[in-house]
C-alpha cells in the first residue's frame, strides 16, 4: 500500500429522480488499499459505487481518481481511467460463452492480466471456456465478471457484493482471489454485507446510514468498533 490517494469522493450527492438519496458522501482509497462499505439495506452503498463510476449521473460533489476529474467525463471513461465496476448483477452475456465474456471489454493499460494468468487464478473458468453463460453458477458468473476486468488492466475494482447468494466454499474462494489481487497491488473498494467475508479481507471501514458515511476506521480499530457495529448493523 502507498500514501498516495487513488479515489477521492467528497460532498457526494445523488439522486434517483426526485429521491435524494445520497446526502454528502465523503471517501477516499488509497492505492494499493481495500476497503470495506457496510451498512444496513437502502443505506446508499450501491448507489455510492453507481455515482462513483456515473451510471447514476444526477449527482454533485467532487470524485477525483488518480488526479482525473470523473464528475463531468462520460460513462465510458471510468473505464479508460482504470476503474472497474462489478455489479451486484454481474452483466455476464447469457447468450456469449466464458471466453467470449472474457474477451469483451477492451484493455485499457498493458498492467492487465494475461488470459494464461486469469485462467491460472479461476481454473474453473478454464474448464468452462466454451460453456455458454447461461450455463454458470452465481459464484461462476461472479468469478467470470471480475476476471473479466483485470484482463483489461484496471487499476482499481468496484465490487458490490461479491459473496452474494454463494456457498461458504465459493465465498471462500472468492476471498483467496481478493487476497491474491491484493498481494499484486491491485486496490478494491468493496461493498459487502458479508462482515465476516469483509473483515477478513479490508484494510478499512466506512459505515453508511442514511447516504452518509457516518464512520471510518482501520482493521486495528476493529475491535474497539465492534459494538457499535453490532448495534448499527446487527453484526
Ligand atoms: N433505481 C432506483 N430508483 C429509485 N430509488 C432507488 C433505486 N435504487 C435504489 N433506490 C433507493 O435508494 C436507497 C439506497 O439504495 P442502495 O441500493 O444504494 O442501498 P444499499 O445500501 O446498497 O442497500 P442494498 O444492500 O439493499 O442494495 C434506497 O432507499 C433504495 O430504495
Amino acid at each position: 500500500m502507498t500514501d498516495k490517494t487513488l479515489l477521492s469522493v467528497r460532498d457526494l450527492n445523488a439522486w434517483y429522480d426526485e429521491s435524494h438519496i445520497l446526502h454528502g458522501v465523503n471517501l477516499e482509497v488509497r492505492e494499493g488499499e481495500t476497503v470495506t462499505i457496510l451498512g444496513r439495506n437502502g443505506m446508499g452503498k450501491t448507489t455510492t459505487l453507481r455515482s462513483i463510476v456515473g451510471i447514476l449521473r444526477k449527482r454533485t460533489g467532487t470524485i477525483s481518481f488518480d488526479g482525473t476529474d470523473l464528475m463531468n467525463r462520460p460513462l465510458h471513461h471510468t473505464a479508460r481511467v482504470g476503474i472497474g465496476f462489478v455489479p451486484e448483477e454481474r452483466g455476464i452475456f447469457s447468450t456469449l460463452s466464458v471466453e467470449e465474456n472474457l474477451m469483451l471489454p477492451p484493455v485499457v493499460s498493458d498492467t492487465g492480466m494475461t488470459v494464461e494468468e486469469i485462467y491460472q487464478l479461476f481454473p474453473n473458468l478454464k474448464e468452462r471456456r466454451n460453456s455458454q453463460g447461461t450455463k454458470l453458477s452465481g459464484g461462476e458468473q461472479q468469478m467470470l465478471a471480475m476476471a473479466r476486468m483485470l484482463r483489461t488492466g484496471v487499476k482499481m475494482l468496484l465490487l458490490d457484493e461479491p459473496t452474494e447468494g454463494l456457498a461458504p466454499v465459493i465465498v471462500q474462494r472468492i476471498g483467496e482471489v481478493l487476497q491474491t489481487l491484493k498481494a499484486r497491488g491491485m486496490t478494491i473498494l468493496l461493498v459487502e454485507q458479508n462482515f465476516r467475508f469483509a473483515s477478513k479481507i479490508a484494510d478499512r471501514f466506512y459505515v453508511m446510514d442514511h447516504g452518509k458515511v457516518t464512520d471510518g476506521f482501520d482493521l486495528a480499530e476493529l475491535p474497539a468498533k465492534m459494538e457499535t457495529l453490532h448495534e448499527v448493523l446487527g453484526v
